[in-house]
């Protein structure tokens, strides 16, 4: 089992108020899967990749990622966990702008002791031969793809995504769907990516929906269709 979530819970003190983005959510993800996570603004979605992901520490419970019981994690140990294990995709491309395509790609491959091969992971999204161009010059599709590649050079055991075609038009973002379903069979990478459109549900081996912190669903789809056949909400 990739990552096994047992009652974690993580509250936010805001002011006075205390607010509750995670409540005992319980969650078992096997390995080599895609997993959608669905669910209302403000549910808890984003929260529980970030704790699984180690970038956000939570109050109780447990967590089991990639054989790390990361509760009992030292910052250090956690930070070696991250940059080992985990490969983030965000909305917002987060690429440098001041270095071109392939420096920002390096820049994940410095992350890692076992980086893959820079030439071949350019190929693999399409954007070797604009490796020399800057951000500003690509489109938001094209950005996206160095966004995985960066993510993905590094070879991480999953890949994080928070609404990794929420800035994307219909075509594009079916395009980098393809691309991570290529990367779940190619290279058995465990893809999560929250999503706002239930469509995206379909071509995923499990989805989840929470609701106000809580895993208030989780099921297992038989038949994922192909990226391409996905109905745009
Ligand atoms: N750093 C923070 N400080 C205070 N409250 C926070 C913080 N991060 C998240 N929250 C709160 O925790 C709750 C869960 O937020 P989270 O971002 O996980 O939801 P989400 O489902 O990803 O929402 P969205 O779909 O809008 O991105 C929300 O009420 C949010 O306001």
């Amino acid at each position: 089992m990739t990552i096994n979530v047992e009652n974690v819970t993580k509250t936010y003190e805001s002011g006075e108020v205390t607010i509750h983005a995670l409540r005992e959510a319980t969650l078992k993800i096997p390995d080599h899967k895609i997993v959608t996570i669905l669910g209302p603004s403000g549910s808890g979605k984003s929260t529980l990749l970030n704790v699984i992901g180690g970038i956000d520490r939570f109050d109780s419970g447990t967590l089991v990622v990639a054989g790390q019981q990361l509760e009992l994690l030292k910052d250090h140990q956690l930070t070696d966990f991250r940059r080992k294990y985990a490969g983030f995709i965000f909305q917002q491309y987060n690429l440098i702008p001041t270095l071109t395509v392939q420096e920002n790609v390096e820049v994940g491959r410095e992350l890692s002791e076992n980086p893959l091969d820079m030439k071949s992971m350019l190929e693999k999204v399409g954007m070797y031969d604009k490796k020399d161009k800057f951000p500003y010059q690509l489109s938001g599709g094209e950005q996206q793809r160095v966004a995985i590649a960066r993510a993905l050079i590094k070879n991480p055991q999953f890949l994080l995504c928070d609404e990794p075609t929420g800035a994307l038009d219909e075509v594009t973002g079916k395009k980098i769907l393809r691309l991570l379903k290529y990367v779940n069979e190619e290279f058995g990478t465990t893809v999560l990516i929250i999503t706002h459109n239930h469509g995206i549900g379909a071509m995923a081996h499990k989805i989840i929906k929470m609701s106000s912190g809580s895993i208030v669903e989780s099921f297992d789809n038989e038949s994922p269709i192909d990226p391409e056949k996905v109905t745009w909400a």
